[in-house]
């Protein structure tokens, strides 16, 4: 799927970085542009991407400090510039435009819902925003920011793609310690994702293709993204139970969101050597994917690379009904009670099933 990356506020921009270079290293080619946006100037000097420095004259490249409507406001105000450094990216090869953000902190997260909303407007697109949650750890600022941008970029976007910042870190590894090792793991994963729909060797009937990833990704609001790889045999009979246990092992622990298996829509990638893709395989896989999300919309395809191993993607649509995002709601609904006597901000737990909740736009 030809993308364009938008990184907004730090985590964006280094993620973006991630995304780019092992999209390049790949050959894949499915990256046809990309932009980091912050209003810090010092986040956006080591990046070796275009950038546009948002908000100078309210915040004097210092960045918002976690205020998250700040990031919202400056975003808005600088809405055209940004869109006319866009407009050279933004090619009419471009399948999807990716807005990449930390959602806990303040320029991204503040910014990410604005951005997706200006650009909705002009392009035909889908807009997708790539959304990191805070660890739990993380305090309670972050928590409620997240909440808020999370229920406004799920309306304003096409799909949230939500990466949890605990799911793919190694134990006794502090935050900071384990970003380098989480950016690598999501470039990894969501740049294979973008690349399926731009299969480099053979074509076929089975090969997944831009369109499945878009439909999967058409229920809206929150998805995921597991995965997991292991050996593969020279034959594909012999790959059966591989493609079978990578799918496990990408639904049930390798999520990008851990615990989140109800979903409206679903599509299983498998990634290999197409010689040592089982066709039977793949599809016993999608069937076990049904059971599993409750979903009937659920597509399988191939996703043949130059690998002796097997990797499994499960992108998973629709699932802000699972407990996972629920959970997560709780958390910042009581972040935000706890600071409730400094703040009379509105309760970001109903997100999804009460109007009167304020968003950030
Ligand atoms: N996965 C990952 N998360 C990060 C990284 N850097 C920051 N975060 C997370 O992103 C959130 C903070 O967002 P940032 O991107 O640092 O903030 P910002 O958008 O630059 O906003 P301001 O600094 O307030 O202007 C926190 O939840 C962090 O845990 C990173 O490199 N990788």
């Amino acid at each position: 799927m030809k993308t364009v990356l938008i990184g907004l506020g730090q985590a964006g921009g280094k993620v973006t970085t991630e995304l780019v270079q092992f999209d390049a290293r790949m050959g894949f080619d499915a990256v046809t542009g990309a932009l980091a946006i912050n209003s810090a100037k010092a986040d956006l000097q080591p990046l070796p991407l275009d950038t546009v420095l948002v908000g100078q004259d309210r915040v004097n490249g210092h960045g918002v400090g976690g205020d998250n409507e700040l990031g919202a406001e400056v975003m808005q105000a600088d809405a055209r510039e940004v869109m006319s450094a866009l407009d050279g990216s933004i090619t009419a090869e471009a399948e999807a435009i990716v807005l990449v953000a930390g959602l806990g902190g303040g320029t991204g997260s503040g910014g990410t819902p604005v951005l997706a909303k200006e650009l909705k407007r002009i392009y035909d697109v889908p807009v997708y925003v790539l959304g990191v949650l805070p660890a739990e750890g993380e305090g309670a600022m972050y928590q409620v920011n997240a909440g808020r941008s999370l229920k406004t970029a799920a309306r304003e976007a096409d799909s949230v793609l939500l990466v949890d910042n605990d799911a793919w870190r190694a134990s006794g590894e502090s935050m900071e310690e384990g970003y380098d090792a989480i950016n690598k793991a999501i470039a990894k994963r969501v740049g294979l994702l973008l690349a399926s729909g731009e299969a480099v060797e053979g074509v076929g009937e089975s090969v997944v293709d831009s369109s499945e990833i878009i439909n999967t990704l058409r229920s809206g609001g929150i998805s995921a993204l597991g995965y997991a790889s292991a050996e593969a045999a020279p034959d594909a009979e012999d790959n059966i139970n591989t493609v079978m246990s990578t799918a496990r092992r990408a639904l049930l622990t390798g999520t990008s969101l851990p615990d989140a298996t109800t979903a409206d829509s679903a599509l299983v990638v498998v990634a290999a050597d197409g010689e040592r893709i089982p066709r039977k395989g793949v599809e016993r896989t999608r069937r076990w994917v049904e059971e599993e999300t409750g979903s009937l919309q659920v597509r399988g395809g191939d996703f043949p690379l130059g690998s002796e191993r097997i990797a499994t993607l499960v992108l998973l649509g629709g699932v802000e009904r699972s407990d996972r995002v629920q959970r997560f709601m709780q958390r910042a609904k009581e972040a935000q009670e706890a600071e409730e006597t400094k703040d009379e901000r509105p309760d970001p737990v109903s997100a999804f099933d009460n109007d009167e909740i304020d968003s950030l736009l």
